[in-house]
């Protein structure tokens, strides 16, 4: 498993393993700093090979202490900049000792002229950030860029840039607060939330992740397991070795084995976001597809549909009716759908079928004033999938405590209160279930997908997890939704420049090829 650990889960896995003899703390900070002064040396094969350390008053200052000396080894001119009177304890304070090139005063030193670096490392602080940065630390990266020629010398940030939580990726004191933004960030062990959420991505410019011997979260024999669950990422590796697993149909399948969705669509002239749903969901491999429209609506979808087979349901009543036909394996409701009285007992007599559903936009805010109902009727088969809005429409308490905690925290908490699966859309998708189990989504960095902000792009998101959940998928709700999310950033890679929501489905097939099925 790749995990996500946050700062607290990152101390509790270092203390388990020095308690359990493994290394000692100088062992993982010396490890750290090796692996990211070469983790330097491969990114920036520069001319000069000159580099200023900023190094801090803790162990993320340990690290810089560690990278000086490895880099001065390799050849490199190294000059360290301390904060003064910040006398390292510990760790810290043994690497500092076996530093024995150039040491100045962090703020007189950047502020004099001095030779032009090639590289600024950020070891102020890591995990251990307490309250906001001082805004002299930032003053500091900017004086010694300028001796360099502005833009011409790269930053580094060891474990994490200064002023950025590790653990939320928003800037310590806030939005104006001073942070040290750096090209290239070096995570030790793992990635931690704040490389991927919020402002993270940007303010990290690029991620790498350095080993540093611990053992991987889901190995024993850590004696002290890390604090509360971990959240796994969602499929760094490409191509992913489980897509075939989850995706492909086997030879003795049919089309009622695959599944038989049923997405409810919206009125007269509003039924676009419906049939991109369904479109999704049988492009990425349920059997059948229906679309259930009001009876007014019957005559426009019947003109743009062809695999996807159409039926008429007025209300409620109508769609209970549908739902006597026990090969309908899953449902599909939101896309198009209004907030209203009338979705709302669409949903609720959905949710009485108990069968895989998805339950997104307007089938969402319909519940605006009365959330609690709608938790009330949910299970464990269902997945929401709302944006940042819909979400706060839904939990505006979570909405609110973002500003302290993160959105996995917000995410687990919400789907533990729901009953259910919970999507939240974002760069960074967070999915959590009602067990506890969360996952992330990263569609930044190499994995950007800027084209996906386009209209109707969640409908089809709605329609591919539908898709996923209708045939033997509905044994793993949340491991669907996951392939859901890796599936719609891949096809929005795919395509490209010029995306468009209709385009995603009919992309589809190149992503399954591409990835050998
Ligand atoms: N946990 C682990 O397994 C490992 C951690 N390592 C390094 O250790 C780091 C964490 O070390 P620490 O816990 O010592 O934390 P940091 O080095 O990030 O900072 C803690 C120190 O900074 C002070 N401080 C915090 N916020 C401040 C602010 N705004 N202004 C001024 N001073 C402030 C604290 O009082 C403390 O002295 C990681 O980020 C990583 O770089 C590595 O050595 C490898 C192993
Ligand atoms: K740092």
């Amino acid at each position: 498993m790749t995990g996500i650990l946050t700062s607290a889960q990152m101390r509790s896995t270092e203390a388990a393993a020095i308690a359990c003899g493994k290394c000692s703390g100088a062992d993982l900070m010396e490890r750290a700093g090796q692996g990211a002064a070469q983790a330097i040396r491969d990114a920036f094969p520069v001319k000069h090979r000159h580099a200023v350390i900023l190094c801090g008053p803790g162990n993320n200052g340990g690290d810089g202490f560690v990278v000086a000396r490895h880099l001065a080894q390799a050849g490199w001119r190294v000059e360290v900049l301390s904060l003064p009177g910040a006398g390292q304890s510990g760790d810290a304070a043994r690497m500092a000792d076996l530093w024995d090139g150039p040491r100045e005063d962090l703020a007189r030193a950047a502020a004099e002229a001095g030779a032009r670096p090639d590289v600024v490392i950020d070891a102020l602080f890591g995990t251990g950030l307490g309250r906001p940065l001082d805004p002299l630390l930032a003053d500091v990266q900017a004086a010694v860029r300028a001796r360099a020629g502005e833009g011409a010398c790269a930053r580094v940030a060891l474990d994490c840039p200064s002023g950025l939580s590790a653990d939320t990726g928003e800037v310590v004191g806030g939005e104006d607060a001073p942070v040290l933004p750096a090209d290239l960030t070096l995570s030790f062990h793992s990635p931690k939330p704040g490389h991927y959420l919020s402002r993270g991505p940007e303010i990290c410019g690029a991620l790498t992740v350095v080993p540093i011997g611990l053992p991987p979260e889901d190995v024993p024999p850590l004696e002290a397991p890390p604090t509360g669950p971990i959240t796994r990422l969602v499929a760094p590796a490409s191509p992913p070795r489980w897509l075939g697993a989850r995706v492909a149909p086997g030879n003795g399948d049919h089309k009622y084995t695959r599944g038989h969705v049923l997405v409810l669509g919206g009125k007269v002239a509003q039924g676009g976001a419906a049939r991109m749903a369904a479109r999704a969901a049988l492009r990425v491999g349920a059997g059948l597809v229906t679309l259930a429209v009001p009876p007014a609506a019957l005559i426009e979808n019947a003109a743009r549909l062809d695999a996807v087979m159409l039926a008429r349901c007025a209300d409620a009543a109508a769609l209970t009716e549908l739902l006597e036909d026990a090969r309908l394996s899953a449902l599909c409701l939101g896309p198009g759908l209004p907030p209203d009285a009338r979705t709302r007992d669409l949903v609720l007599a959905a949710l009485g079928a108990g069968r895989p559903t998805v339950l997104d936009a307007g089938a969402l805010s319909a519940f605006a004033d009365a959330p609690d109902a709608l938790f009330a009727a949910l299970h464990p088969r269902v997945v929401l999938t709302p944006h940042e809005g819909e979400f706060a429409r839904l939990f505006p308490d979570l909405a609110e405590a973002r500003r302290e905690g993160s959105k996995i925290d917000a995410v687990r908490v919400a789907a533990d209160r729901a009953g259910a699966v919970v999507l939240l859309k974002g760069a960074a998708t967070v999915i959590a279930g009602p067990d506890g189990a969360s996952s992330l989504h990263a569609g930044v960095y190499a994995r950007a997908a800027p084209w996906l902000g386009t209209a109707g792009a969640g409908d089809v998101l709605s329609g591919l997890i539908a898709g996923l959940i209708a045939g033997r998928g509905a044994q793993d709700v949340h491991g669907q939704v996951e392939v859901a999310a890796w599936l719609h950033v891949e096809t929005a890679r795919r395509f490209g420049p010029g995306l468009i929501a209709e385009d995603l489905p009919d992309t589809l097939p190149q992503v399954l090829r591409d990835h050998g099925l």
